[in-house]
């Protein structure tokens, strides 16, 4: 039997907030969450940091100058932006309000200063998920094993990362990334539960209407 609901009707769009602490797991889940999902898109930020083995200017960040940064923000072109681990990093507004109208969801991989910010201009369209490491031990171990810092890059994530956990409180959901799959799991439950949040279906009110026979 068809689904109407999530064929026929019209919904907005949600902006998906995923933070943690650096090493906790979040560009792990964001990745299984876009190769499963074709309904979400990643917003690609902009950052001063250079890229890591791997990284793709432009699909994973747009790894762009200093210079570039400042005419950026002088022109107004970001959503939001802060300063991360000594660089700064920035969501591009590009066509965010629009798509999300016609119903298109996007992932942000951001922080919490860039969570705060979002809430200020478009609480109704966030939904915020924090990702805790099942322990501190733990989250060296990952920074360790993924193996893309150097020392004393590793010890400044460690040292920071209490501060990025004492915000976890002000985050909708939080999901503890143990075993990733289970952690995985949870985080796609909650886009699937949040898309049908009743006012996030502007195609319900024509629906009842119609059912209803008015
Ligand atoms: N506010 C804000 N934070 C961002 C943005 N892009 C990435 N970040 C955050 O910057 C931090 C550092 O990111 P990164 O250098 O990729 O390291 P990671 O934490 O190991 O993934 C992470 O907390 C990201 O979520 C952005 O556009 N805005
Ligand atoms: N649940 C998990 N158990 C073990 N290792 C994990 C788990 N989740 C992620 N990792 C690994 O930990 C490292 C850091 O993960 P990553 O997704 O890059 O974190 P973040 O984006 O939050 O900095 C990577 O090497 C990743 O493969």
């Amino acid at each position: 039997m068809a689904d109407t609901q999530s064929q026929a009707l019209k919904r907005r769009g949600l902006m998906f907030v995923l933070s943690s602490p650096s090493g906790a797991g979040k560009t792990t889940i964001s990745r299984m969450l876009l190769d499963a999902d074709d309904s979400i898109k990643l917003s690609v930020s902009c950052t001063t940091r250079s890229p890591r083995p791997g990284e793709i200017d432009g699909v994973h960040y747009h790894f762009v100058s200093d210079a570039d940064f400042d005419r950026m923000v002088e022109e107004d072109d970001f959503y939001e932006w802060a300063h991360v681990f000594g660089h700064r990093y920035g969501t591009p507004k590009g066509h965010i309000r629009e798509a999300l109208k016609q119903g298109q969801d996007f992932l942000f991989d951001i922080d919490w200063q860039g969570t705060q910010q979002l809430y200020q201009k478009d609480r109704q369209d966030v939904v915020s998920v924090f990702i805790l490491p099942p322990s501190l031990p733990e989250l060296r171990r990952r920074l360790e094993a993924r193996a893309q810092d150097s020392a004393d890059v590793i010890e400044s994530r460690m040292d920071r990362a209490r501060g990025e956990i004492s915000h976890w409180a002000e985050y909708e959901y939080v999901v503890i990334n143990d075993d990733v799959e289970a952690c995985f799991r949870k985080v796609q439950e909650i886009l699937h539960a949040e898309r049908m949040e009743r006012t996030r279906q502007t195609g319900l009110i024509p629906f009842v209407r119609e059912l209803m026979g008015s």
